[in-house]
């Protein structure tokens, strides 16, 4: 394709981005399906400038400020992800002066809020808990895209085994720093043609999914509820855990996620999974369990925010007030799942958010209102599953993964012991 067509094509993505009436990475899919032609490196470089310039909308709307033509080809210039002669290509000799005087700017004086790229609501409690030196280390790294991690299921080969295979296959790799399943894959190579994929061998996995999972420590013939399943990330790692035995249970209000379970089911081998569309947090199905499960993982519904190297659009789309329904819900479920647990049993309350307010807010009004649930210190829970280095992952007894120091998403976890 000429490198304009690209350019102007990137901006019309762009304009239907930036509406943020719908998830981006929905968008883009769409966009991609409607346009069946385009190539894989075209692709990359569409969807990496909508998720670069989204990740950067404050300041890149104010450099655009200077420039002329439409707005949005202006943006998708500063925020170009694919290769820069291309992109030279494209450019007419007033956009390439424009775009060579913006690059020379010192951006260095630009006020915070072009500096962190957050919105207001958002960047105020993260600088209040992290100070001011480690909340510019975050922001700096959701500006950064996640790397590609899979978990090994140990149901089906050994984590050297699967190194090895990728290795053959031409795909560099390493072992995860705290995950003894995970596998962090250099660059973004497309993995869905490998038999070690196909095969169920491993699962694409963010480390510290896997890490919540382990907190769980599911056993051999164990009763386990799996209560926010969604598209069963953490289920199938939990069946693996239980190796293929005991029976676990995978909740979700929504059958549309259920049903993502299906093939990466098949493909995992594991037969130990019950998937079960609720209506709500209260359902039937929930009482009759009642008092009868070994361990509960709410992996609870959240903002999300810990997710913005790969869901920038998030801190846009996300409001206080959304947070504040969000909060209701997780203090809802989290009670409900509570009844589901036999005495001695263990619960674990999840979210990829990084906001005290959906973490340990809602784990410390759990705790005043269920003296019966003793907490857990989550470092121990991670030293007895083999994570390596837990001490390093927990802040005041709660599992607490940062991008900037962990390089996983953000994530909060609490656990708890049902009193015998
Ligand atoms: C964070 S996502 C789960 C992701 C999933 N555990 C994984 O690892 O792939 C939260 C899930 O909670 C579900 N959910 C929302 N309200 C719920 C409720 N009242 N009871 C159970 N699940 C609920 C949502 O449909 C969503 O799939």
């Amino acid at each position: 394709m000429h490198p304009n067509a690209l350019l102007d094509m990137t901006a019309e993505l762009l304009r239907d981005v930036l509406r943020l009436d719908s998830p981006a990475d929905a968008i883009v899919s769409a966009f991609f399906r409607k346009n069946k032609n385009l190539g894989q490196r075209e692709r990359h470089a569409l969807a990496e400038t909508t998720y670069a310039v989204l990740r950067q909308r404050p300041l890149l709307r104010h450099l655009a400020q200077s420039g002329s033509g439409p707005a949005e080809r202006r943006l998708a210039i500063l925020g170009w992800q694919g290769n820069a002669g291309f992109l030279r290509g494209a450019l007419s000799p007033a956009e390439q002066q424009w775009l060579d005087q913006v690059q020379a700017l010192d951006k260095s004086a630009l006020p915070a809020h072009l500096h962190h790229n957050l919105p207001e609501w958002l960047a105020e409690p993260l600088l209040a808990r992290l100070g001011d030196e480690q909340f510019r280390a975050l922001a700096a790294s959701m500006n950064e895209a996640a790397p590609l991690d899979l978990r090994v299921n140990t149901l089906k080969t050994k984590r050297e085994d699967a190194l090895a295979t990728l290795k053959t296959a031409g795909i560099a790799a390493e072992a995860t720093p705290y995950s003894p399943w995970g596998l962090r894959i250099q660059g973004k190579p497309a993995l869905n043609k490998l038999e070690l994929f196909t095969g169920g061998g491993v699962e694409v996995q963010d480390e510290g999914s896997q890490l919540l999972a382990l907190l769980l420590d599911a056993k051999r013939g164990e009763m386990v509820v799996d209560f926010c399943a969604g598209a069963g990330g953490k289920t199938l790692a939990l069946g693996a855990a239980m190796r293929n035995t005991g029976r676990l249970y995978a909740f979700d209000v929504s059958g549309h996620r259920l049903a993502a379970l299906k093939p990466r089911l098949a493909r995992s081998g594991l037969s130990n999974i019950y998937p079960s569309q609720i209506a709500h947090e209260r359902d039937e199905r929930i009482k009759r369990l009642a008092g009868k499960i070994d361990r509960v993982l709410v992996d609870a519904p959240c903002s999300g925010l810990g997710t913005l190297r790969r869901n920038p659009d998030l801190k846009w789309r996300q409001t206080p007030q959304a947070i504040a329904e969000l909060q209701a819900k997780q203090g809802a479920i989290l009670a409900s799942a509570a009844r589901l647990l036999k005495p001695g049993g263990r619960l674990v309350y999840a979210t990829c958010s990084l906001l005290d307010a959906e973490n340990e807010a809602i784990a410390e009004a759990f705790g005043a209102a269920h003296p019966d649930f003793v907490p857990l210190p989550a470092g121990e829970a991670l030293d007895k599953a083999h994570v390596a280095q837990a001490g390093g992952l927990v802040e005041n007894g709660y599992l607490r993964l940062w991008p900037h120091r962990h390089q996983t998403d953000g994530f909060f976890a609490a656990v708890w012991e049902r009193k015998r």
